[in-house]
């Protein structure tokens, strides 16, 4: 393999082109379903999803969409680690996750597939993350912090050690989560608090 494709064509792509050529492959193709966007970075967008190569990339930050595209076309790339982050060796990144620069993930912690572990972002021993996840740039996970499926943890948030978030939760930017958190809530504050649908 010397080529990775990169479906979406968004400001997140953008990144992940970075890390691509930082790893020192080539650009494939840029796919976006979007006419509007015809080109990335310099990249000609391609808006035909027909073979789409399985050493491609997801980079679309909508936790529900990167699920759905990922079990539509069953791809097998590996995960993209940034040169410049420092993961455990004890620790497990599942196919198509990204690891941004200046990550931290350590000891025995276990990231699901096609996840964002975005840029700055610190997860500590033990942690559980689930499929589809995204920690923004900055959030800080204490030791063994469980995060379920398609859940998003905002830009610079913090979670106590051994909290427990459910799936499909939204974490606010800044909040301090102290307590488990039930599935599909959202979190903001310090301490955080639900916040509930109006
Ligand atoms: C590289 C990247 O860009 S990665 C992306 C990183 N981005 C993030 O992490 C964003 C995370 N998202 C947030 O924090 C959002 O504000 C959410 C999801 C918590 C809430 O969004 P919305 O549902 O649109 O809420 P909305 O903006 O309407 O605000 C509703 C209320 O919650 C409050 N609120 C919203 N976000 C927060 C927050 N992070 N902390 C504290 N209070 C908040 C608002 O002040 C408002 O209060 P009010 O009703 O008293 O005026």
């Amino acid at each position: 393999m010397n080529d990775i494709s990169v479906i979406g064509a968004s400001g997140h792509a953008k990144v992940i082109i970075d890390l691509i050529e930082e790893l020192g492959y080539l650009i494939g193709n840029v796919y976006d379903q979007d006419f509007q966007k015809d080109k990335l970075l310099g990249f000609k967008v391609t808006h035909d999803f027909i073979d789409i190569p399985k050493q491609s990339i997801i980079a679309i930050g909508n936790n529900l969409v990167r699920k759905k595209i990922a079990i539509q076309f069953d791809l097998e790339l590996n995960a993209l680690i940034h040169p410049k982050s420092n993961v455990s060796r004890y620790s497990q990144i599942g196919k198509g996750t990204v690891v941004m620069a200046g990550v931290s993930i350590n000891a025995d912690s276990v990231i699901g597939k096609h996840c964002i572990i975005n840029t700055n972002s610190s997860i500590d021993h033990e942690c559980i993350i689930g499929d589809f996840v995204h920690v923004s740039p900055n959030a800080a996970l204490a030791g063994n912090v469980q995060i379920g499926e398609c859940s998003h943890i905002g830009i610079g948030s913090c979670i106590k050690q051994g909290v427990k978030v459910g799936k499909n939760c939204i974490i606010g930017a800044g909040a301090v989560v102290i307590r488990d958190v039930s599935d599909g809530l959202t979190i903001v504050g310090n301490p955080g608090k639900e916040l509930k649908k109006k």
